[in-house]
């Protein structure tokens, strides 16, 4: 079985709107946006040691990476159109690379 981002976001999003008894998605929404972040920041690292170990590790902890800043995001009202959004915005962007210095 697969599960898209949009899946995940919506039912982490069905979560916050329905509370269920036991769901570890309403615990981190009840300790609040303190305790989203902590593991927000957690994961960020548990990602960066898993991608010096292997593939397979990394594929984990992105999954892991990409549960938590799913509840980040609806914690505090961001849709995944706003990230798409964004991201469109920067389509064709000129890099800014060549003009650093310390580029090569
Ligand atoms: N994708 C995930 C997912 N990825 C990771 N996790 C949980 O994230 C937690 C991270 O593990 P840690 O050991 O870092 O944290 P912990 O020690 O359990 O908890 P803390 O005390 O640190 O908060 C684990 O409890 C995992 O089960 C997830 N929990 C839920 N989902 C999805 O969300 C849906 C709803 O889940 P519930 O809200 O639990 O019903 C599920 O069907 C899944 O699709």
């Amino acid at each position: 079985m697969e599960q898209t981002i949009q899946e995940l976001y919506d039912q982490v999003l069905a979560r916050k709107e329905n509370p269920v008894e036991g769901s570890y998605t309403a615990y981190l929404y009840d300790k609040g946006l303190d305790k989203i972040l902590k593991k927000v920041g957690e994961e960020s690292t548990e990602l960066i040691v898993g991608a010096k170990n292997s593939r397979a590790e990394l594929t984990y902890e992105t999954a892991d990476l990409f549960f938590h800043l799913m509840v980040l995001l609806v914690d505090q009202g961001i849709s995944l159109a706003d990230i798409q959004a964004e991201l469109g915005s920067r389509v064709g962007q000129k890099s800014k690379l060549h003009e650093r210095s310390d580029w090569r």
